[in-house]
């Protein structure tokens, strides 16, 4: 994590792209590798996430959730979302026998509608383009299973733009672990301190400051119905459209 004393280290609060502290700003020319979240950042993903959902609660015998329930559920990859539309709860532990059931259901309900309309957001594929053209090292590093983010990456056509794809379960570990950003650092041979995370939620937030990461937030996505300023990103930005200027392109 940058910490220059001037933006949001001193103020105790995040600062918008339009305003960026000096040592940030110097930071982000340096940055050679941008790690990005999947789910809530790349791609609007809860339309097919809450539809999956509502056909396993439904076979389960159990009320649809909706959509704004599994927006705030999302986040910590789909074992955690399944136990917590069956509870009710962030952290509930439903009997086992009936998660497996659950978690078969949804999987099979998610790979039928993975990307019926899941979409990209303002800017995600431009700028992802935009950046690999200019020599940047790209990773996606996201908790969502494999099994259901390379097929969506491909759907989407932005398999392709990434050098590295992490998913939930390809390390032992998860966001907000630093495990899977620092893997992406080693793997992809750039140091640390020019490396940056860009992500909606706390979990990616939290990961790159335990990595010591820059991190840019975006404010659309998922994060528990949390304000993400709260996290503390080092930056705040509207659109990733904002990405390559801010990084020197
Ligand atoms: O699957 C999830 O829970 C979240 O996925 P993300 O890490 O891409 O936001
Ligand atoms: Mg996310």
């Amino acid at each position: 994590m940058v910490d220059d004393g001037a933006g949001r280290a001193a103020e105790g609060r995040p600062v918008s792209a339009s305003a960026v502290p000096a040592g940030i700003g110097q930071a982000l020319k340096d940055i050679r590798l941008v790690i990005f979240d999947l789910d809530g950042t790349l791609v609007d993903s809860v339309p097919d996430i809450a539809a999956s959902a509502d056909i396993m609660l439904r076979q389960m015998g159990l009320p649809s959730c909706g959509e704004l329930a599994v927006r705030h559920a999302i986040g910590n990859g789909i074992d955690r979302l399944v136990k917590r539309l069956l509870t009710g709860e962030v952290a509930g532990e439903p009997e086992d026998v009936v998660f497996r059931q659950a978690l078969q259901l949804f999987d099979k309900a998610y790979g039928e509608h993975l990307s019926e309309r899941s979409t990209l957001y303002p800017g995600a594929h431009t700028t992802l383009g935009q950046l690999r053209r200019a020599g940047l090292k790209l990773c996606c590093v996201t908790n969502k299973a494999e099994r259901f983010t390379l097929p969506l990456l491909a759907k989407l056509d932005i398999c392709q733009l990434f050098h590295l794809v992490l998913s939930g379960d390809s390390l032992p570990r998860k966001k907000p672990d630093p495990m899977p950003l620092l893997h992406a650092a080693e793997r992809l041979d750039v140091p640390v301190a020019n490396s940056l995370m860009v992500g909606d939620s706390k979990h990616d937030i939290t990961a790159a400051q335990r990595a010591g990461m820059l991190s840019i937030a975006v404010p659309y996505g998922y994060n528990h119905g949390e304000d993400i300023r709260l996290a503390e990103p080092d930056l705040l930005v509207q659109n990733l459209s904002e990405l390559p200027a801010l990084l020197g392109f």
